[in-house]
């Protein structure tokens, strides 16, 4: 398939192996996640999916950072620790993931591996690409860029533009692109006890090590695609790629993927701004389909504007897709329940194009088309297309919508047994002779068991509820 890999800047046939391994960055845990992070999280997931319908093995790994400024600066205000703050947002995001039926992955903590962290930045320093500075409470460890060839590969900044994105001023950098390795503790360090024994007196690790190391003791080096929203391209994943590569002496990336923004008037959403919506609100007011549905609906290289409107849009065409299908597996259970040989309609099959819309570039809007297409052909030909036509085509949405992620634990409708058929009969007759409560307290039978009589122009249908 093809994909737009951000180092090569440009779209590249992937070639992956019978296994395939993802690193995603995750959330910091110091807050609610947004519907900015539940784009991230539901692309790569639906990648993942589709990989995995096309037969390859995933081994997908999506991080929680638990250590970093933004957490200890909240349990520092809040008078708690570093760790009670992160894991309760961990459990929170895992409560929204749930709701938006993402799959399960492997999630490390950066607490996890300190140790690892500490060893990496020792031999970053033997090998002569980190240096210490003295701080009050230990030393600084900062990774020395020129030390590095090949530095802005990745975002593609010149030196100049670089040397411009002084993320982390400090007279004692040899340069002003050097980053942190580790953070000789400070004062809420302690006091939010979000601080490590280490060589180098008590710290902690900076935020771009943290990813080096999960995703190379988990998938190994080189793993085939990295992924995270297109802000982390600079400084996080530069600074990534140049600490691996100096670990590790290969390209430590096989792929770099990245996700545009979900945007609120066309600025980017996110906590500083102040315009974040919180995912479980959209769950909330219109379920986790509907975002999921949203989310997937632009291309994962353009922004996606959000607003009300177009989540209310996205319920009403995620519906008819869920209609559709509910459509032909009720004509399923009718035909086979009634008898069912009929020389019918033939149902196309749109598998080949859904496919080629998401070989190509991974677009899911386009997909979501093809789905729309299917399932509109399904709904005109649901009287009239024989029975094998009616389970393919049903066979085929489900997978589409398995594969995008917008179908979950699909009860089909069920065969009926001799009394039931008769009950039905005796409720189409009762209909006809204008006996409505007849006809009502046979269908109150049906839904007691769980089973939703549809009325429709081609006689009695259902599906369980
Ligand atoms: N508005 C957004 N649209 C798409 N992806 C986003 C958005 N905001 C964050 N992400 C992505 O979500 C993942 C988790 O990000 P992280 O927790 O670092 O968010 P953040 O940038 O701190 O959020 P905020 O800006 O709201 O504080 C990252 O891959 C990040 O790129
Ligand atoms: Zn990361």
């Amino acid at each position: 398939m093809k994909l737009f890999d951000t180092m090569q800047k440009r779209l590249v046939d992937l070639e992956l192996g019978d296994e395939v391994r993802i690193y995603v960055c995750g959330i910091t845990a110091y807050d609610y996640s947004h519907i900015g992070h539940a784009r991230n999280v539901v692309l790569f997931d639906t990648l993942r999916r589709f990989l995995e319908f096309r037969e390859h093995r995933v081994i997908m790994v999506q991080n929680f950072t638990d250590i970093d400024d933004k957490i200890i600066n909240r349990a520092v205000s809040e008078g708690r620790k570093a760790l009670e703050i992160s894991s309760l947002f961990i459990e929170e995001f895992m409560r929204d993931v749930e709701e938006l039926n993402v799959k399960e992955c492997i999630r490390p903590k950066v607490s996890d591996y300190i140790l690892q962290i500490i060893q990496a930045v020792q031999r970053l320093i033997e090998k002569g690409y980190a240096y210490t500075v003295e701080k009050e409470n230990g030393e600084d460890v900062y990774f020395h860029v020129p030390a590095f060839d090949g530095y802005g590969k990745l975002s593609g900044l010149s030196t100049e533009e670089l040397k411009k994105h002084r993320i982390e001023p400090d007279p004692m950098k040899k340069d002003p692109r050097d980053f942190a390795l580790w953070k000789a503790a400070k004062k809420e360090d302690f006091e939010a006890e979000s601080y490590f024994d280490s060589p180098w007196g008590p710290g902690r690790p900076g935020w771009h090590i943290e990813c080096s190391i999960m995703s190379s003791e988990i998938l190994g080096t080189p793993f085939d695609i990295h992924g995270g929203g297109m802000d982390l391209i600079f400084p996080h994943h530069e600074n990534e790629r140049a600490q691996s590569y100096a670990l590790h002496g290969v390209e430590p990336v096989r792929y770099w993927v990245h996700n545009n923004f979900v945007t609120v008037n066309g600025e980017k959403m996110s906590k500083s701004l102040g315009n974040i919506i919180r995912i479980r609100d959209v769950v909330e007011r219109h379920g986790g389909m509907a975002l999921r549905y949203l989310l997937l609906s632009a291309h994962y290289r353009h922004p996606l504007d959000y607003s009300e409107e177009r989540v209310v849009e996205a319920k009403r065409s995620y519906e008819y897709l869920l209609n559709s299908l509910r459509n032909a597996d009720m004509e399923i259970a009718y035909l086979k329940t009634f008898g069912g040989e009929r020389d019918g309609d033939e149902i196309p099959s749109f598998m080949d194009a859904f496919v080629e819309a998401l070989e190509n570039d991974f677009n899911t809007p386009k997909a979501l088309a093809v789905m729309h297409e299917l399932a509109s052909n399904i709904n005109s030909r649901q009287f009239s297309a024989g029975l094998n036509s009616l389970e393919r085509a049903f066979e085929e949405l489900h997978t589409m919508m398995d594969v995008m992620g917008l179908v979950r634990d699909y009860r089909r409708s069920p065969v009926l047994g001799e009394e039931d058929r008769s009950r039905v009969l005796e409720r189409e007759v009762a209909r006809r002779k204008r006996e409505f409560d007849v006809a009502d307290r046979i269908r109150d039978e049906f839904k007691n068991r769980g089973i939703v009589l549809v009325d429709t122009k081609h006689g009695t249908r259902w599906y369980l509820a």
